[in-house]
């Protein structure tokens, strides 16, 4: 797959001074809610509507979305704002229906882009469109199956292309709905820098208050938009209220962050050092967590070595991990010093945890 500027020129097209935003309620509910949202985002920074039609719920029973007729109010909402509309196609029928309802983005959800059979009979539905198609991140983190969907689809002449990352699940709770995992996206950049990336901070956050340091983040690691659940009375929504917010609080959003909108030697210089100290607090969390899991596993040896009756200090282990890890060191290109150094300080603190609770 060879993505260059082609793939991106929907995007270069909307000719804007800011990244773009996609917003609008996660399903559509009713025509008034609809063409009544449309309204409040007509002034706002947002060039394309976003409404769920067709919802994919984790559990039955839930709200599944209105189907076909919300793309009739969808247009309606269109032809009074002039807002360009985005839905989620996740069959072959989806596509074609909303193909014949002008729909301007498709975009496919985390849970069809998982199954490589279901991308294949959207993309051979899609043959032959110039609208364009998003993807979502796979429901798991799983950077090669997320590019095999966008793979799919270029191979299907898709010319207009670009991905969103709605983060990842996870079996452990966060405080995050799906976790971001930022380094995939980072990742993804790094492999094509031209295709267009997207964030949904709705779905990471899964509730209202960490909308906006999503938003931050992804936007110094030079994401070029944001989709946003948006809706005029969030508590009510019909599904996923917690994580939608007004149009009011979307729009106020957008003045706060910091959307670089120009571009100096100087604050060119300001942005990638901000994208560049971003990527570093995205690496010191995961060090962090990862920190912590450690710990976790030393207090449960800990554990053990209280029921056994077995000293703390295990010095030939001790003197294993620090021989393996100044190997794996040298290949990361870190001195045996700063190895020593840092897997001393964790030793340490492994004790101490140890320690307390064969004391307790
Ligand atoms: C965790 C253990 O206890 C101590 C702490 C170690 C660690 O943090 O890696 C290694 C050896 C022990 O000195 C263990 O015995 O494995």
């Amino acid at each position: 797959m060879e993505i260059n500027t082609t793939q991106r020129q929907w995007l270069t097209d909307f000719n804007l001074d800011h990244p773009l935003v996609i917003a609008g309620p996660c399903s559509a509910e009713t025509e008034e809610q609809v063409v009544k949202i449309a309204q409040q985002l007509k002034d706002t920074d947002t060039s394309i509507m976003r409404a769920g039609i067709w919802k994919p719920r984790t559990r039955p029973g839930n709200f599944e979305g209105v189907g076909a007729i919300g793309l009739d109010w969808l247009k309606t909402a269109k032809a009074e704002t002039g807002l360009k509309l985005a839905t989620e196609v996740a069959n072959k029928t989806h596509v074609e229906m909303s193909l014949k309802a002008d729909i301007d983005v498709l975009w496919i959800g985390a849970r069809s882009t998982v199954s490589p059979f279901i991308v294949q009979e959207i993309a051979d539905a899609l043959k032959g469109t110039d609208k364009t198609v998003l993807v979502k991140n796979p429901v798991n983190p799983d950077l090669a199956l997320w590019l095999g969907a966008v793979e799919r689809l270029y191979d299907a002449g898709i010319k207009n292309l670009g991905v969103i990352h709605r983060g990842f699940s996870t079996y452990e709770k966060t405080k995050y709905r799906n976790n971001p995992e930022w380094q995939i996206a980072i990742d993804l950049q790094s492999e094509y820098p031209d295709l267009p990336i997207i964030l949904d901070p709705s779905h990471i956050a899964g509730r209202r208050d960490i909308i906006f340091d999503i938003c931050q983040t992804g936007l110094d690691l030079n994401f070029d938009g944001i989709m946003v659940e948006t809706h005029f009375d969030p508590d009510n929504a019909w599904s996923d209220a917690k994580q939608q917010i007004t149009p009011k609080a979307l729009d106020q959003m957008t003045v706060d962050l910091r959307m670089r909108k120009e571009f100096t030697e100087a604050t060119a210089f300001q942005n990638k050092l901000q994208t560049l100290r971003t990527k570093i607090d995205v690496v010191d969390h995961q060090l962090i967590d990862l920190l912590g899991k450690r710990m976790k596993i030393a207090d449960e040896i800990g554990d053990l070595k209280k029921k056994n009756n077995v000293a703390i200090l295990q010095t030939k282990r001790w003197n294993s991990i620090l021989d393996t890890m100044i190997a794996a060191g040298a290949e990361n290109n870190l001195s045996k010093e700063f190895i020593t150094k840092f897997l001393k300080a964790i030793h340490e603190e492994s004790i101490g945890h140890q320690h307390k609770i064969i004391s307790e």
